[in-house]
């Protein structure tokens, strides 16, 4: 490999984070005279809307990453049709490496995907996948090396942490033979948060709702639930999504989807017959009633990686990508609202959180913050230990105890709506009590670390907030 050739990806600076490569030419092994590069640096980049077709919140994951990145001075090319090659070919310039470990099963299956850099940021978008990804600019026998440790938590990143690691990869000539390592330099007035609505608009579109007997509830819902496009979905969410499932026959020989095609159709449940599934003509298994498949297109907006034929007359479910993405907005937006709801009841001392933040701020903060259960007799925060995170109560009840206090007994029992470990957001005390789950907890989590990067220091933001009142009282005079 002749130094991954990494002249043409570096003549302009962001020509670090994205290439222009063109996936058509193929997925596995693309030849680097057809790749074209992008006609960057000439005054301002392009502006690309986000490939974020499954949320019409203008402040989805994606701006958030955009905006930190104008903030930071990190540059990044936000061309949708900047594309990741797959690593193995060796003949990539430069590949984003998307990490798929918390998909077992995509990752078990397919290893690294080659994703577009539009794809990307439909699964960072997505609360489906655990956004489990790192995009990095590096070197194929890295992305290898990389692809095969498993252990980050990445279930945590955040746009800032994710540009951390982007950054020190970037920076780190040593860890990263081949990329070349100039100083971030700042593209601030030119790197924009952008309005990315979706591509094509699903908003207002009405899933289907389908009657169904319960034995083909509950078929449909054994297959989806293990399901990796189905994996954070909670029970309302499945039940939807079961509604919208379609009937749908096939007779013997017919080919139900085709290696290579683009996914328009849907995720499909197998409840009569069988079908064999081949990648490259190669026979890979025979699926039968109950199984699921299709979920890798419609999770990746990529082509179809295998084909599936009837071995015999068929009788099949189909959820269609369309009403797969409406049902998953509403969700979504739905469990942004209630974080809201619930971070609006926050108090930080004597001020409630939402005088504190600005409405923008607050929704970066529930965008942020994580549902997390705890079973019961968990500890939740131990006393002494340093703390990191900020609790809120929504379903159950957490008993505090306090060393030397009350002979063992806990101090206090809190419920929903109180929260616990505010501390941690305002300093990096240690945890002053220790917080059991007394039975199964449910809990609205941000992590500080979340909290500091995304929104700068609480401390400023409520002096700042007193600021601001003075000043216009000053204005006023
Ligand atoms: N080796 C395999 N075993 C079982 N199912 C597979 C295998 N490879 C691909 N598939 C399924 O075949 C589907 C083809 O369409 P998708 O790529 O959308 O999603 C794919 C998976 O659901």
């Amino acid at each position: 490999m002749d130094e991954f050739r990494m002249d043409r990806a570096t003549t302009t600076p962001s020509a670090r984070i994205a290439l222009d490569l063109d996936r058509d030419e193929g997925r596995d092994n693309i030849p680097a005279d057809s790749q074209t590069s992008l006609p960057r640096d000439e005054g301002r980049p392009p502006i690309y809307p986000l490939h974020n077709d499954q949320s019409d919140e203008p402040d989805n994951m994606g701006m958030l990453l955009q905006q930190y990145c104008s903030d930071h001075n990190v540059e990044v090319d936000f061309n949708p049709k900047a594309k990741v090659l797959n690593p193995n070919s060796g003949e990539c310039l430069v590949c984003f490496l998307f990490w798929v470990a918390c998909c077992p099963g995509v990752s078990g299956r397919t290893g690294l995907l080659p994703l577009s850099y539009a794809q990307c940021f439909y699964v960072l978008s997505s609360s489906m996948t655990a956004t489990c990804f790192m995009m990095l600019p590096m070197n194929p026998v890295e992305v290898l090396k990389l692809s095969i440790q498993q252990d980050d938590d990445i279930s945590s990143l955040t746009p800032a942490s994710l540009i951390d690691k982007m950054r020190q990869l970037i920076c780190d000539d040593a860890t990263v033979p081949g990329i070349l390592s100039t100083g971030m330099k700042s593209k601030k007035s030119n790197c924009q948060a952008i309005q990315g609505g979706p591509v094509d608009d699903v908003k207002d579109d009405v899933p289907p709702n389908v009657p169904k007997f319960d034995s083909a509830r509950a078929l449909i819902y054994k297959a989806i639930k293990p399901n990796v496009l189905f994996r954070t979905c909670d029970e309302d969410e499945l039940s939807d999504f079961i509604d919208s499932f379609q009937p749908i026959t096939h007779t013997k020989g017919i080919i139900v989807i085709r290696e290579g095609d683009d996914a328009d159709d849907g995720f499909y449940v197998l409840s009569k017959g069988s079908v064999s599934v081949c990648e490259q003509t190669e026979y890979k298994v025979t699926l039968s009633p109950g199984s699921g498949f299709g979920e890798i297109a419609l999770l990746y907006s990529c082509p179809r990686t295998a084909s599936i034929k009837a071995k015999e007359d068929c009788e099949l479910w189909v959820m269609d990508r369309r009403a797969f993405r409406v049902i998953l907005s509403r969700h979504k937006k739905k469990g942004l609202n209630m974080k809201l709801m619930q971070l609006e009841k926050v108090k930080i001392h004597d001020k409630l959180l939402s005088e504190i933040l600005k409405p923008n701020e607050m929704q970066s903060v529930a965008m942020a913050a994580k549902f997390q259960l705890f079973n019961a007799q968990e500890i939740i925060v131990t006393q002494g230990e340093k703390g990191d995170a900020f609790y809120m109560i929504l379903d159950g009840l957490v008993d505090v105890y306090i060393a030397q206090k009350n002979n063992g007994m806990p101090v206090v029992s809190l419920k929903e709506g109180a929260f616990f470990g505010e501390k941690a957001l305002l300093s990096s005390d240690v945890q002053t009590a220790t917080c059991v789950a007394q039975n199964n907890v449910k809990c609205l989590v941000l992590g500080r670390e979340d909290f500091v990067r995304t929104l700068g220091d609480l401390e400023y933001l409520k002096n700042r907030n007193y600021k601001e009142m003075e000043d216009e009282v000053m204005g006023q005079g």
